[in-house]
């Protein structure tokens, strides 16, 4: 119940949710009681008062039977908007369960249905209602049938494309691998996380039908006297235009202001629901924080410069700021690998150096430049360009990262098509050599298939293959072999060398697994709690590590000699969420080295030896540097 009432406040915090809520309960409201109220004198005829325009008595004055407009068009409110209801609601219905056929049915039932929906949709919605409203016949039922099955269609096709897109994500396929049958699945799974979405849509599509209904009612096809609804009456004052124009213009603009309110609502409800709409809490700028950080040493031009990096995303309670002044610099062809515990800002920091953080997230930096251009502020057509050849990105979930309904040749295309301005037939070619370079198998049938058709390992590969499509200075590799097998991974990691060593590409390896990249880069940089905690050489990892953060992580590593009868270490406690930082050094609740200083003062990164910096009280005291 309470995050029910936080979204309606949420809804009706914003303008336009408040303005459209407004204007829904007074609509609502008065088709709830205008008929109780003022029931009597709509019905009324005074023969005294025939056609008569505004006056005090009749403020939009009286129609051919000297019945009073106002009255009338208040008291038509709920009859216009209850047929508007019921038409909206059935044609949901029959879209939903059209929609759903295909997921029940078999496979041919379930295409004939979907045939249907296509060809059905592929029809103007208007003729559609105008040829059912002359099928069902000519009477209010009729009109709410016409509306209804008129707009099933597109409901289906929206509750299919909403199905497939849940029916496709791990949780179904848990649900369907633990035996739940198609119906349940369908029940169980796919309504509800659809269900939220068709509601929003079928808000926003009842201003339609009842702008629609008013439309049939006025050209005679919708609601029969002695029963009237805003087209009704609107088809009542249309011939006294000229005497007078209230009686017309009153009845639609009455139409225009229900339809806004269902239609403004629905868009409100849609970005509270569906799109996090920043309150007026992150309209300020997120925390800063000042870090004095001493630099690490790069011979030559840094290929890759990151000095105070920190990164923030709006949250309920304010900014939070996972990444919190991270400084590191990389040469040509280095590599440099990050390691730490989940949620330490490793992804955070790649995306923000491959400009891949959205807004409202925010990257603030004293210096963030790649080649020696700046990676600060809004991305410009030459930045785009710049980053798309020189730099890739290979993630850890491919599945998620290539498009499923593209062709692996085509996706591979890409960057050659639109950066390098080879023709496809030429581009194709280079993806075949991209594919053999990372030793996929029959490359030349592997890019006439889809991602799916590959393994894990394989679309990995194609990953990286598409990185090296444009000669890349760096790639940054998130996690490139947590989902695979231990063979693979080894593969996968010697394409990432070879292409290191071919093209002088520059790698920043992001892995939790400390062995990775110890194998694969020169250095490496420990990061906790959205800071560098120690940086250095991968060759020294197991004689200098100094941080107790560091010694921990390798303590957790099992090897060789790791005695299989002990359990294995682990680091006791948990890192701290990013908004619940403690003052001093963040890991000193898990640190068993921390005393005072640790529990009240945060230690800078300062460089205690060659190529090595740490950000500890205690780096120099033997016994915790070991
Ligand atoms: N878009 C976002 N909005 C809000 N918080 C985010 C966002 N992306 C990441 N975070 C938060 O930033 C913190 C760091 O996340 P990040 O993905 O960088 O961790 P990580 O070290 O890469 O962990 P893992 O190894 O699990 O991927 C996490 O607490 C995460 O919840």
């Amino acid at each position: 119940m309470a995050r029910h009432d936080s979204v309606w406040l949420r809804i009706v915090r914003t303008p336009l949710g408040a303005c459209s809520a407004a204007l829904l309960v007074l609509v609502l409201g008065t088709a709830v009681l205008a008929p109780v109220l003022w029931g009597d004198q709509a019905a009324a005829t005074d023969i005294d008062a025939l056609s008569q325009g505004p006056s005090a008595a009749h403020v939009l004055g009286t129609d051919s039977l000297g019945r009073d407009i106002l009255y009338r068009l208040l008291v038509a409110t709920r009859l216009s908007i209850e047929l508007t209801l019921a038409a909206t609601i059935a044609g949901v219905t029959l879209g939903l369960l059209l929609g759903l056929a295909p997921f029940v049915l078999g496979r041919v039932p379930g295409r004939f249905v979907t045939a249907v929906v296509n060809i059905a949709v592929a029809f103007p919605a208007l003729l559609l209602v105008l040829f059912f409203a002359v099928v069902f016949g000519t009477t209010t039922r009729g009109a709410v049938l016409a509306l209804a099955v008129a707009m099933a269609p597109f409901y289906a096709r929206l509750t299919q494309t909403l199905a497939a897109s849940v029916a496709g994500r791990d949780f179904v396929a848990a649900a369907r691998v633990a035996g739940a049958g198609r119906f349940r699945t369908l029940v169980r799974h796919i309504i509800p996380n659809i269900s939220g979405q068709l509601i929003i849509n079928a808000m926003i599509g009842a201003a339609g039908n009842l702008v629609a209904f008013a439309g049939l009612s006025f050209l005679g096809i919708g609601v029969q006297p002695p029963q009237y609804d805003w087209g009704r009456t609107l088809n009542e004052g249309l011939p006294a235009i000229y005497t007078n124009p209230a009686a017309a213009l009153a009845p639609a603009v009455t139409v225009v202001i229900a339809a806004l309110a269902f239609n403004l609502f629905g868009e409100a409800t849609a970005q509270v629901m569906g799109v996090r709409v920043p309150s007026r809490r992150f309209s300020g700028r997120p925390h800063q924080v000042p870090r004095t950080e001493e630099p690490d040493q790069v011979s030559g031009e840094p290929l890759l410069a990151v000095k105070n990096l920190r990164v923030s995303f709006p949250g309920r309670d304010g900014w939070t700021t996972p990444v919190r002044g991270v400084s590191f610099s990389m040469g040509a062809g280095d590599a440099v690998g990050i390691v730490g515990e989940s949620g330490s800002g490793k992804s955070v920091t790649a995306l923000a150096v491959a400009k891949l953080i959205e807004r409202p997230g925010s990257v603030v930096a004293d210096e963030l430049s790649f080649e020696g251009n700046s990676l600060l502020g809004a991305a410009d057509h030459r930045q785009r360009r710049m980053l798309g050849t020189s730099l890739a990105m290979v993630f850890q979930d491919p599945m998620a990262s290539l498009n499923p309904a593209m062709k692996i040749g085509r996706q591979l295309s890409e960057v050659p098509v639109q950066h390098q301005g080879l023709d496809r037939k030429r581009a194709l070619d280079k993806a075949v050599r991209a594919l053999q370079a990372v030793r996929i198998q029959a490359a030349a049938r592997r890019v006439r298939q889809y991602p799916h058709q590959l393994s894990g390992g394989m679309r990995q590969r194609v990953m990286i293959a598409m990185g090296l499509m444009a000669t890349p200075r760096l790639i940054v590799a998130d996690e490139p072999t947590t989902a695979l097998d231990v063979t693979v991974q080894w593969q996968v990691l010697r394409q990432l060398q070879e292409a290191r060593a071919d093209q002088g590409a520059g790698i920043l390896l992001i892995s939790h697994d400390i062995s990775v990249i110890s194998r694969t880069c020169d250095r490496v940089l420990v990061m906790y709690a959205g800071r560098i905690v120690e940086d250095l050489p991968t060759a020294a990892i197991f004689t200098r590590a100094s941080h107790p953060y560091t010694r921990a992580l390798l303590a957790a590593v099992p090897d060789i000699e790791t005695d299989r009868e002990q359990p294995l270490a682990v680091i006791p406690g948990r890192p701290p969420e990013p908004d619940q930082i403690p003052a001093g050094c963040a890991f000193a609740a898990r640190c068993p080295a921390a005393d005072a200083v640790c529990g009240s003062d945060d230690p800078v990164l300062i460089s205690i030896g060659d190529r090595h910096r740490v950000a500890c009280w205690h780096a120099h005291d033997p016994e915790v540097a070991g």
